[in-house]
């Protein structure tokens, strides 16, 4: 059998897409899912995602998101984005969209090549002691660090996503370096790629937050450096929670192809 496909790439975080609105797509098929992100033997992809019709009045298509290692998984700040941006390629939107993933409904905006997607509100975030805790639609452990560049990423972020208090459900684990009172250099651990990515959307997004939930940036508009590329995050402090997080950045097509698929 054979499969159709696009790669996608949003500040290096990158996503094979399966326009799935046919329902022609396996959903349960791990194995497949894992083999079309190996690097090795597949298309190589950070996660794979579905754009499929929406079930949702007034939406313009449904996302359904997996991690590279073939699960399907909470919400992809990065990967909405690049699938806005197909949306658009496939002529399903313009300049606006609005879809439902997993954690709920998100708006979303393209202009001058850049996506900005709305994410979901955020209530709850946790501090212990310099560390802290939030769920951007997918769970993130913050660690604010110096020298970032020598760091071991994927030792040190394994180490905290495996230990007693994450390890059932796991986390995603990011490592920020204060630049200037509004900006910071980023880079992420990812739970179900359990490496290093080169960006990560729902990361930075709860970097911003955390950035202001620990005093050390007192604007609602935030930079993230990361390896892969610049995203810029903004937000309306409510009390203690956060409203009205937008996340902004480029969001690329790089490829499309058909690929032999045994499973
Ligand atoms: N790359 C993502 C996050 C994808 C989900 C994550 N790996 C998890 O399982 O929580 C992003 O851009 O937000």
């Amino acid at each position: 059998m054979t499969l159709d496909f696009y790669k996608y790439q949003g500040t290096g975080n990158d996503f094979v897409i399966i326009d799935n609105r046919t329902q022609f797509f396996s959903k349960n098929n791990t194995n497949l899912v894992n083999f079309l992100c190996d690097r090795k033997f597949g298309i190589g992809a950070d996660g794979l995602m579905l754009l499929e019709k929406p079930e949702i009045e007034g939406d313009d298509f449904k996302m359904v998101y997996y991690n590279a290692d073939g699960n399907q998984s909470s919400m992809c700040g990065n990967g909405g984005r690049c699938l806005v941006a197909f949306a658009n390629f496939l002529g399903i939107i313009k300049d606006e969209a609005q879809f439902t993933a997993i954690d709920g409904p998100h708006k979303a905006t393209l202009s001058n090549g850049l996506v900005s997607l709305q994410m979901q509100d955020v209530k709850e975030i946790q501090q212990e002691g310099e560390d802290l805790f939030l769920d951007t639609g997918s769970p993130h452990h913050i660690e604010f660090t110096g020298a970032l560049d020598s760091l071991d990423v994927k030792k040190q972020g394994a180490a905290i996503r495996y230990n007693q208090k994450y390890k059932e459900e796991g986390t995603n684990v990011n490592f920020v370096e204060q630049l200037s009172a509004n900006e910071y250099k980023v880079r992420t651990y990812e739970r179900g790629v359990e490496d290093e990515t080169l960006s990560c959307g729902t990361g930075v997004t709860a970097v911003a937050i955390a950035a202001s939930a620990s005093n050390r940036t007192s604007g609602e508009s935030v930079k993230l450096h990361t390896r892969g590329g610049e995203l810029s995050v903004s937000f309306i402090k409510d009390g203690d929670g956060y409203s009205e997080v937008w996340l902004t950045g480029p969001a690329t097509q790089v490829f499309k192809g058909e690929i032999v698929c045994k499973l």
